[in-house]
């Protein structure tokens, strides 16, 4: 056998004929459970998942179909190949309308069920491909080179090749804006997962009872609103790899849950007995000190060490020397020029809110330049201020937090918003929780805020397909 073995449920009342398929396949490498009437085996299927089912037509009690159509009912997902016998053929195509996806004819070879089988768990596979790739086209946002050479950053490239191969979780901590997320998929991109999927998931950004739901998926019916069955990120993600940014805020009632699929890869969806087992590499990412959140009482001890196998440290923008200057290249768009003096303010400020501060500042001037031209007169006052001689190693002691900015008319609301909400970031020092009592908001709404925003941003930078 050349493949990964399929793991195979075979049903099949007359004792013989079971027990030679279950030797056979066995004997291929697969991992075989076999039942002997259609009630055992959907109980074998609530507490495992299958690739690949064989229904028996034919069998007392619960005939193959039956057990089909409560196989659609209960919404278990796997391929099902349906045998017969001779002259039912016309039972075993309403069998293909119904969901099975082949059929067999008795008598067949022990060859020719393994190659149905095969084709049956390649069918499966394409078509859970094909469900995560719809899910990370909704998800995905465009991809941003890792732009650094300063020392620091030399040596989290340097992390990055040695962790990049392994199959281990990786703790990615740093100041917020620092690029955690960029580095996260520059170490998947440079995995051996490279082409699977990379889900991500940022706990701070939804309703704590949501957290769940989203990660780990749900029944129909387990809670006013689940309308239908639901798989979780961890599932879409199955053999790919699952970014968990702001792992600090994941609810310590969860905290569990996530140490077992770290563990074992075992998981359940809510309001199911279910167990799915998933193959997935977790990299997560903070900007708390996870171990002052365990002195706490906040995080779990157990999941720290779990999580904290391989841990990299991202520097903060101020002391990434050289680097300013190629940010700036890299994100001000064409044909804007910056002229010397504002570069020069921009390289002694201290970047509180690092490089998603030092983005936002780019695009404010875009904006408020006159022509294409930015000038010291296009940069927030607190940033310009250096250039008088400020001290740019420590954060500004008297930040002129309500100096009025003349917004030209023409701006969106949407871009007025994201103006107010980036400001108040930049004068909290990049601090969130202080930054939402500020807007009189609460935290998650100030991250929904900014994922609202980076997705405008993303949306603007796509070209539109004409007609
Ligand atoms: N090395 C880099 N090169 C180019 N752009 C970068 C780099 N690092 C970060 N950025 C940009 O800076 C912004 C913030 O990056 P990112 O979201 O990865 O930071 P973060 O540390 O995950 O932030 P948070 O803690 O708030 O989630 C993004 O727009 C990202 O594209």
């Amino acid at each position: 056998m050349t493949d990964t073995p399929i793991k195979l449920l075979l049903v099949e009342d007359e004792d013989d004929i079971r027990e030679s398929c279950v030797r056979w396949m066995e004997r291929k490498g697969h991992k075989v459970d076999a039942a002997a009437s259609g009630a055992d085996a959907l109980s074998l299927c609530e507490q495992k998942n299958f690739d690949v089912a064989v229904f028996d037509m034919n069998m007392p009690g619960m005939s193959g179909i039956e057990l089909l159509q409560r196989v659609v009912q209960k919404k278990i997902e796997m391929e099902v190949i349906i045998l017969t016998g001779q002259g039912t053929i016309e039972a075993a195509v309403a069998a293909m309308k119904m969901g099975a996806c082949d059929f067999l004819t008795k008598p067949c070879s022990l060859g020719d069920l393994e190659h149905h089988c095969v084709l049956a768990r390649d069918r499966g596979r394409l078509r859970r491909e094909n469900q995560q790739l719809k899910a990370i086209i909704s998800r995905s946002k465009p991809s941003v080179d890792l732009i650094g050479d300063s020392p620091s950053m030399l040596q989290v490239r340097k992390m990055i090749t040695k962790v990049a191969p392994t199959d281990k979780p990786v703790l990615i901590l740093g100041e917020s804006g620092t690029g955690k997320e960029v580095v996260a998929r520059a170490i998947q991109q440079n995995s051996p997962l490279a082409d699977k999927p990379f889900v991500t998931i940022n706990c701070a950004a939804l309703p704590e009872q949501l957290v769940e739901s989203e990660l780990f998926g749900h029944q129909k019916g387990s809670f006013t609103g689940a309308t239908a069955d639901k798989p979780g990120l961890f599932e879409i993600a199955d053999g790919g790899t699952l970014f968990i940014d702001e792992l600090g805020e994941l609810p310590l009632a969860l905290q569990p849950k996530l140490l077992r699929v770290l563990e074992d890869g075992s998981m359940r969806r809510i309001g199911s007995h279910r167990e799915r087992i998933v193959n997935v590499r977790i990299i997560a990412a903070t900007n708390r000190s996870l171990a002052d959140e365990v002195s706490q009482g906040r995080f779990r001890e157990d999941l720290y060490y779990r999580i904290n196998v391989l841990s990299l440290e991202l520097p903060p923008l101020r002391d990434r020397p050289g680097d300013i200057d190629r940010l700036i290249d890299y994100h001000l768009p064409v044909p804007w020029h910056i002229d010397d003096a504002a570069r020069e303010a921009l390289n002694r400020y201290y970047w509180p809110g690092n490089i998603r501060q030092l983005i936002n500042v780019i695009q404010r001037a875009t904006i408020l330049a006159d022509g294409n031209d930015i000038t010291p007169d296009d940069l927030p006052s607190e940033v310009v201020r250096v250039l008088d001689g400020a001290d740019h190693s420590s954060p500004p002691t008297s930040p002129n937090a309500t100096a009025p900015i003349e917004l030209p008319s023409s701006l969106k609301l949407d871009d007025v918003a994201k103006h107010h909400v980036l400001r108040v970031l930049e004068l909290e020092n990049g601090n969130k929780a202080k930054t939402a009592r500020v807007l009189g908001i609460h935290r998650r709404k100030l991250y929904r805020l900014l994922e609202r925003f980076a997705n405008l941003e993303a949306e603007r930078a796509t070209p539109a397909i004409e007609s």
